[in-house]
């Protein structure tokens, strides 16, 4: 839930039941402000997305979020650790992250099988770290959970992007993380693949036993079911935030895009939106 300017006494209490606190919390480059100031609570059992245009911040939220970078101002409490207090190598190991940042440091001749099981030590590709007969049922427990069991044996580049996206989210599962972090992972597919994963991240949202869920995307269409909450970005400040049927509204998302967006929501749940263009079968039939 969004509260609003708790004192800091509040926030020297940690709660143990918010994976995400963020108080007044801001990323700025430069002079400029990329996302926030913004205050932003995530409880362990809810499933968030973040929409909003290009360049309104989402990526940048989902680095703070991730502990790679500390705020510019305000503060970033992740699993209970206060940001600039804590031993980030150590927090990142209980975060699953999925991003395009990510994926574009994977050299193209690693093996999905070394991609997935590196993530217990926050390291891209083995090295000299040790892994137990328990680490590699894992890897290959989570490449089953995202149907990606039988690439085990390839090398990254010669995977497709859809196998890309799920070796991925696969690795982020790997250290059965406390908050999973997912950046754009629906990026690049085609309808088949997209469908696929919306499929396994509904089934993965549905799991009370799941970790609690962030999905950046740029499509309502790629919400799966059960997700709880959401978030709209423009510009870096929030334009909507709370439970998802109260924030993914027409109203909402032609605020946020400023341009006149219809959405629906069908029986299963999932959205759908188009933009409106009022006139146009009146024209067409004169
Ligand atoms: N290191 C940086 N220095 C300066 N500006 C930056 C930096 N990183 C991002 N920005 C700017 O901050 C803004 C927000 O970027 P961000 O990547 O967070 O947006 P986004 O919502 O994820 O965009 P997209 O949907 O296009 O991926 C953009 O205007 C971007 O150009």
């Amino acid at each position: 839930m969004v509260v609003t300017s708790p004192s800091r006494d509040d926030y020297d209490v940690i709660n143990e039941d918010l994976v995400i606190d963020f108080r007044g919390a801001q990323l700025r480059r430069g002079g400029n402000s990329l996302v926030g100031p913004l205050d932003w609570q995530v409880e362990l059992d809810e499933r968030w997305v973040i929409l909003g245009p290009n360049g309104a911040g989402k990526t940048s939220l989902m680095r703070m979020a991730a502990a790679n970078e500390f705020p510019s101002s305000g503060s970033c409490r992740i699993l209970g650790e206060l940001m600039g207090k804590t031993e980030v190598m150590e927090l990142r190991t209980r975060i699953g992250l999925s991003s395009v940042a990510l994926a574009q440091r994977i050299p193209g001749d690693e093996k999905v099988a070394d991609i997935v099981i590196s993530a217990g030590y926050s390291v891209l590709g083995r090295w000299r770290e040790k892994y137990d007969g328990i680490d590699h049922e894992r890897a290959a427990d989570t490449l089953e959970a995202m149907g990606a069991e039988h690439l085990s044996e390839r090398t990254w580049g010669t995977l497709s992007e859809g196998e890309r996206k799920r070796v991925l989210i696969s690795r982020a599962l790997m250290t059965d993380p406390e908050m999973l972090l997912l950046d754009e992972p629906g990026a690049g597919l085609d309808l088949g693949g997209r469908e696929e994963l919306v499929s396994r991240l509904a089934d993965l949202a549905l799991d009370p036993d799941a970790p609690a869920v962030v999905l950046v995307t740029h499509h309502v269409e790629e919400i799966p079911q059960g997700f709880t909450h959401a978030m709209l970005l423009a510009e870096g400040e929030v334009t909507a935030s709370g439970l998802i049927e109260d924030v993914i509204t027409s109203e909402n998302l032609t605020r946020t895009f400023a341009q006149n967006i219809v959405v629906e929501q069908a029986d299963d749940g999932r959205f759908f939106a188009r933009r409106s263009r009022p006139g146009r079968h009146r024209r067409a039939a004169l």
